[in-house]
């Protein structure tokens, strides 16, 4: 018999979203976590790595956790989720990231490709769909194994707003956003519900209107409150559950960050729609019937996916 072995989860970028990434992983004890940063920040990675190692003990997960700066310590990983690059401060938009984020994904994806040929790769370095093209590219690797962050974390603003609105449990609340991580994303109203009541019939319009435009800008609300860079618990939070659908083959029904070929009426887009999320990345792509004025909005959502795309893509 062949021992069974234990999974690999490699982390790029040691900063606030891969290093709570890092610990949220362990906690739930998914697979080993290698953490990666520069080499002018090796030490600090090491550290960071060992600090949570130390807390392992006393919280009872054996996940191994290390840190490093040599991809060789990469190898063979079964996730690699990349949060390398600059994060936002307040006043800056999403795609102003675009040309200094795009050369990082790329020199991390020429790595990947090397070291762990065969893994599933998720990105979350903004402006993120337009990263998840660029890293897609470079990887040359299969579309359902190259997967962008961001339906998660919007549809988790979004039921936020709501439970607080009704009073409810968070557990109760379904939902999901459409379209790309800006802030003309698109949370469909028409598919949300509270212990399967339509969330229509208990919310007033003009109570939901402001939901939904309070979740588009919910990143930037973020920052502007923490000053200095952007959400990081809430993100990682996101990840983690998409990892633990891959890894334990969940088939979850997540919205994700994936390459489109007619979907939605869009040809060679990365675009957060509505998937299954298992052992093999994403496994389908549901396609939903719209309204004319959700497809609108989408458009109008894919056309600036499209715009900070072309920036990096000409
Ligand atoms: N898609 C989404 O929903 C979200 C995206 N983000 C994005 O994720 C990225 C990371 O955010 P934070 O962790 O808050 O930033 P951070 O500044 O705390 O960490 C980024 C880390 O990446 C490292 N890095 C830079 N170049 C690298 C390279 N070539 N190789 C390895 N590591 C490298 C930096 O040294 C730093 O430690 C940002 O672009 C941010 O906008 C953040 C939250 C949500
Ligand atoms: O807002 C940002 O820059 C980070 C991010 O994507 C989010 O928190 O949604």
């Amino acid at each position: 018999m062949t021992a069974i072995k234990r999974k690999k989860i490699t982390i790029v970028g040691a900063g606030f979203t891969g290093a709570t990434t890092a610990l949220m992983i362990a906690q739930k004890e998914l697979g080993d976590v290698v953490l990666v940063d520069i080499p002018q920040l090796e030490n600090p990675t090491k550290g960071k790595a060992l600090d949570m190692l130390e807390a392992s003990p006393v919280q009872g997960f054996d996940s191994r956790i290390r840190g490093t700066a040599d991809y060789a310590d990469t190898a063979s990983s079964d996730i690699v989720i990349i949060t390398a690059g600059v994060a936002r401060k307040p006043g800056m938009s999403r795609d102003d990231l675009v040309n200094t984020n795009a050369g990082i994904v790329r020199a991390v994806c020429e790595q990947i490709k090397q070291h762990s040929p065969e893994s599933i790769v998720i990105i979350l370095s903004n402006p993120v769909d337009a990263m998840t093209y660029v890293a897609y590219e470079t990887l040359g690797f299969p579309k359902n194994r190259v997967i962008g962050q961001s339906g998660v974390l919007d549809t988790a603003r979004y039921c936020t707003f709501i439970a607080e609105e009704l009073n409810v449990s968070v557990e109760d609340v379904r939902g999901f956003v459409l379209g790309g991580h800006g802030d003309d994303m698109v949370p469909l109203v028409r598919y949300s519900s509270v212990g399967g009541i339509p969330v229509d019939t208990l919310i007033s319009p003009e109570r939901l209107e402001e939901i939904v435009q309070r979740t588009r800008v919910g990143g930037g609300e973020i920052v502007n409150l923490l000053g200095n860079g952007s959400a990081y618990y809430a993100p990682a939070a996101a990840l983690t559950q998409m990892t633990e659908a891959i890894l334990k083959d969940k088939k979850r029904i997540i919205p994700v960050i994936a390459y489109l070929e007619g979907e939605y009426g869009y040809d060679g887009l990365f675009l957060g729609v509505p998937t299954i999320l298992g052992g093999d990345g994403i496994e389908r792509i549901f396609e939903l019937e719209l309204t004319e004025d959700e497809q609108a909005a989408l458009n109008q959502s894919a056309e600036s996916v499209r715009n900070v795309l072309q920036i990096v893509t000409r």
